[in-house]
């Protein structure tokens, strides 16, 4: 089968991507403030951090989405615009209720007016496991199926740029590895920022592990083992980098 996914890829250059003097404030507190992070062009680079601190207000500054409270300047190495080119998948899947699931993975383009194409959809349907159900509408789905669906449609955006809100969180552990190694390949090539709680998963995906804590919170990027992405957990030098990845986290003493 011709891997209509993984073909359309190539049709673009990723830039590098970084915020600078990003802050978040609310009243008197300081989540975070004179902040700068850097995505190099093609990387996936993965963000953890306690719950609270800010990373999806990070998240949202940078697909130009800026929450209350959120400042800081987004840029791309190639100069161009950021608007257009690229795909956010929130924490919430934000499914239409009364749309088939294909229709919710096309919904982008056809809120643009944009030519669908429904092969491509199936097709990203077949990799999250969900094509026999393509006809029925969310609420016949779990927890877990519904975030699949809302992963196939950032997928089917097929942008250089993507933004990704704890995409995985609520897959049981089997489905999760094997989507995540069906992620890492279609977002080979492409410039991506993830947010996780799952340090395995940081380590399995990251070109680059970022960890944002303290108050006012502080960005430590983690040392990493060579292993290009995605990595085995069952190797030594990955665990421990996951060790000292749950040590940095404040889990282990
Ligand atoms: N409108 C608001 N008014 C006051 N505080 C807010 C408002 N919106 C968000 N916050 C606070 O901003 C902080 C950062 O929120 P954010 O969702 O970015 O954190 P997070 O690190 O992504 O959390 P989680 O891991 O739980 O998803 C939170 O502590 C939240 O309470």
């Amino acid at each position: 089968m011709i891997d209509t996914v993984s073909s359309t890829a190539r049709a673009f250059t990723a830039p590098a991507l970084a915020i600078e003097s990003a802050a978040l404030r609310f009243g008197d507190r300081v989540y975070f403030a004179g902040l700068d992070l850097a995505v190099e062009a093609g990387h996936t680079a993965c963000l953890l951090g306690p719950s609270g601190v800010g990373k999806s207000s990070l998240l949202r500054l940078l697909a130009g989405l800026a929450p209350a409270g959120a400042t800081g300047t987004v840029k791309a190495s190639d100069g161009l615009p950021l608007p257009g080119r690229v795909a956010l998948m929130d924490q919430r899947d934000h499914l239409l209720p009364w749309a088939s699931l294909l229709d919710n993975v096309t919904l982008g383009a056809r809120l643009r007016g944009e030519a669908v194409d429904p092969a491509r959809a199936r097709h990203l349907l077949d990799l999250v496991e969900l094509d026999a159900a393509a006809a029925l509408p969310p609420r016949a789905l779990s927890g877990g199926q519904r975030q699949r669906v809302a992963l196939a449609r950032t997928l089917y955006e097929n942008r250089p740029v993507v933004l990704m809100d704890e995409p995985f969180s609520a897959l049981d552990a089997v489905t999760r590895h094997r989507l995540q190694t069906t992620t890492a390949r279609l977002l080979a090539g492409r410039t991506v920022l993830l947010v996780t709680h799952d340090p395995g998963e940081a380590l399995r995906l990251g070109d680059a592990v970022h960890v944002l804590r303290g108050e006012p919170a502080q960005l430590t990027t983690l040392a990493l083992p060579p292993q290009p992405v995605p990595r085995s957990l069952g190797d030594a030098a990955v665990a421990a980098a996951q060790a000292a990845l749950l040590a940095l986290l404040g889990a282990m003493a």
